[in-house]
């Protein structure tokens, strides 16, 4: 995707772009590179499977959400130290214990999408640990599906 095809509200604070939901932002620092002095892939997957975990535990409404699967990644273009990068997801599928969702990380500072994944599935527990149907079909921007304590 070319930077011109980028929206300029993605510089703007927890946007919704594309039903893509850009929540969070992260600074690339020391600790976060790799030898080559850019942003260390490890890192990025981290951040990423953290901010789904979250949207999964959000939109299942349930706290017990394990990754079962993420297809492809594709680290389209790097980051550097200093840089500003967010995170945007949207569920795709609503399945009967599953979830899948697409995501996107994209450098605020250089506008380039540095990160993209086509499929991540994650899968709703019971406290048994085997998979829980949901019962969700649709997506929620609200955080009214999680059993508070
Ligand atoms: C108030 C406070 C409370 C606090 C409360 C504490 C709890 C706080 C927990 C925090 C949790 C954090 C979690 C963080 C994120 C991890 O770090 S997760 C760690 C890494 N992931 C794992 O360890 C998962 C390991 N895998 C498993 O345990 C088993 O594979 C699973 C997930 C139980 C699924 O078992 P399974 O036999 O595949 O189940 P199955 O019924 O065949 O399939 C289930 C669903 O997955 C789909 N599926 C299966 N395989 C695939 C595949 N290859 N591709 C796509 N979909 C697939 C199926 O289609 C099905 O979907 P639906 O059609 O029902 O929608």
């Amino acid at each position: 995707m070319s930077d011109a095809s980028i929206s300029p509200k993605t510089q703007q604070f927890s946007v919704l772009d594309d039903g893509m939901n850009f929540n969070t932002r992260k600074w690339v620092k020391p600790e976060d590179l790799n030898p080559n002095g850019t942003l260390f892939g490890g890192a990025l997957l981290r951040w990423v499977d953290e901010e789904a975990a979250i949207y999964a535990m959000l939109q299942m409404g349930n706290y017990r959400a394990v990754t079962k699967m993420m297809s492809e990644i594709n680290f389209v273009a790097s980051a550097q130290q200093g840089d500003m990068i967010e995170m945007g997801l949207k569920a795709t599928h609503f399945g009967r214990t599953s979830l899948t969702m697409r995501a996107e990380v994209r450098n605020m500072v250089t506008r380039n999408i540095i990160l993209s994944i086509d499929k991540i599935v994650f899968v709703s527990l019971g406290e048994d640990g085997k998979p829980k149907p949901h019962g969700y079909t649709e997506i929620t921007y609200e955080r009214d599906r999680l059993p508070t304590r």
